[in-house]
């Protein structure tokens, strides 16, 4: 019976594709946990591609995780998307091996994990830009009805022309109500929304938070709370409030450190409800910190050497914030390279993930649920 099952289905039907014959091989670019991918030339086209093959047990297994469900495969998500910020996926099949591959756009340029790392020139002026653009890839994908379940440096790339590409959708779902039953806790720990690290029921809120928490590490290069080793250490973490990210940037425009202290709410209910209103106050601080940039060149400043400001800074027009106690500078904070250790195989409890972080100095206050206010 599985065998004639098996022999009926979809994918005994898809024609298979042999690598090596259809592919030159010119180099491996990447080693993800579930693939491989080169950069290939791809012998029907001539043109220069990258190939990613994932690999054929982890698959399974991951795809066990949703048995039942019929969650459609990652090329077959991957081809639907047409998106300047999302990469383009060419075509995707089955290798002899049996294998599922996938043909993209080889992007010229670097991960945003290092881009996080090297807090550049380029992400100094361009952090803002970047973030606007992962929100409006992910304002697309909710749009079409998909949940990405794991927004992370990682899984992001910035090309040479300076534009940001979301490269990897293993991990995503439809948004339909049998995805969003609690269950499946995978994803990259130090980026998982709280109620999918306590199995309860998910929503699309669950990115705006992966986002946040993006975005919180491209500004401050750390993570709002400190790297946990174990999901269950994560679990405890979460019930205690993030560092405000005003404190630790204080010269942040407040309307951005607001949208992100805000995307990263414990409750679902208290965050912002959809990513395009997220975006609103993100693209007005863009907005304006543009005007003040035009204006500040048309009116030479009387000390030509101050530094120049990015997107993020506070404009000139904004009053001065006071400081408060415990505030601090990002030199003295730091990110874990281990922060992005995805948690695909098992139940995630178990899983390690390392901590290369200082534990913190004093313990947080426990955050309050909503029935403890009173
Ligand atoms: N279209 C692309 N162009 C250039 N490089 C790419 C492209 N897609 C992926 N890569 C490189 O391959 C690496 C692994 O890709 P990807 O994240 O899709 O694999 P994965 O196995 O799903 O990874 P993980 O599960 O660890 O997130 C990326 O970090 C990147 O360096």
């Amino acid at each position: 019976m599985n065998f004639l099952k098996r022999l009926f289905s979809k994918q005994s039907r898809i024609p298979r594709v042999n690598i090596k014959q259809r592919f030159e091989l010119i180099g491996r670019v990447g080693q993800g946990s579930m693939s491989k991918v080169w950069r290939a030339r791809d012998y029907n086209t001539g043109k220069i591609v990258a190939l990613k093959v994932l690999h054929k047990e982890k698959t399974e297994e991951l795809e066990a995780r949703f048995v039942g469900l019929n969650k459609p495969k990652e090329g077959e998500i991957a081809v639907q998307f047409h998106h300047p910020h999302i990469v383009k996926t060419f075509e995707h099949g089955i290798t002899t091996d049996n294998e599922q591959f996938l043909v993209m756009e080889f992007i010229e340029g670097y991960s945003l994990s290092y881009l996080v790392e090297a807090q550049n020139e380029d992400m100094r002026t361009n952090c803002l830009k970047y973030m606007i653009q992962l929100g409006e890839a992910i304002n697309y994908f909710h749009q079409e009805n998909w949940i990405h379940r794991d927004i992370c440096p990682r899984n992001i790339m910035v090309d040479n022309a300076h534009q940001l590409k979301l490269i990897d959708f293993g991990l995503v779902v439809p948004n339909t109500a049998a995805f969003l039953q609690p269950g499946n806790r995978t994803g990259t720990a130090a980026y998982m929304a709280p109620e999918l690290i306590k199995r309860q029921k998910t929503s699309q809120k669950i990115d705006i938070f992966s986002f946040s928490v993006t975005c919180y590490e491209m500004l401050s290069k750390r993570l709002p709370w400190e790297a946990a080793e174990t999901l269950d250490a994560v679990l405890q973490h979460i019930n205690t409030p993030p560092e405000n990210i005003q404190n630790l940037l204080p010269d942040l425009n407040p309307q951005v450190a607001e949208a992100i202290m805000k995307g990263l709410e414990l409750y679902p209910q208290d965050r912002w409800q959809t990513m395009k209103a997220m975006l609103e106050p993100l693209k007005q601080a863009y907005q304006s910190s543009h005007e003040h940039l035009k204006e500040s060149k048309a009116k030479p400043s009387a000390t030509p050497s101050a530094k120049p400001q990015t997107a993020t800074s506070k404009s000139t027009t904004s009053p001065p914030r006071k400081k408060k106690a415990g505030d601090q500078t990002t030199s003295q904070t730091k990110r874990s390279p281990h922060a992005e250790k995805r948690i695909k195989k098992n139940d995630a409890q178990d899983a390690p993930l390392k901590n290369d972080r200082p534990s913190p100095k004093k313990p947080k206050p426990k955050r309050k649920k909503p029935d403890e206010n009173s």
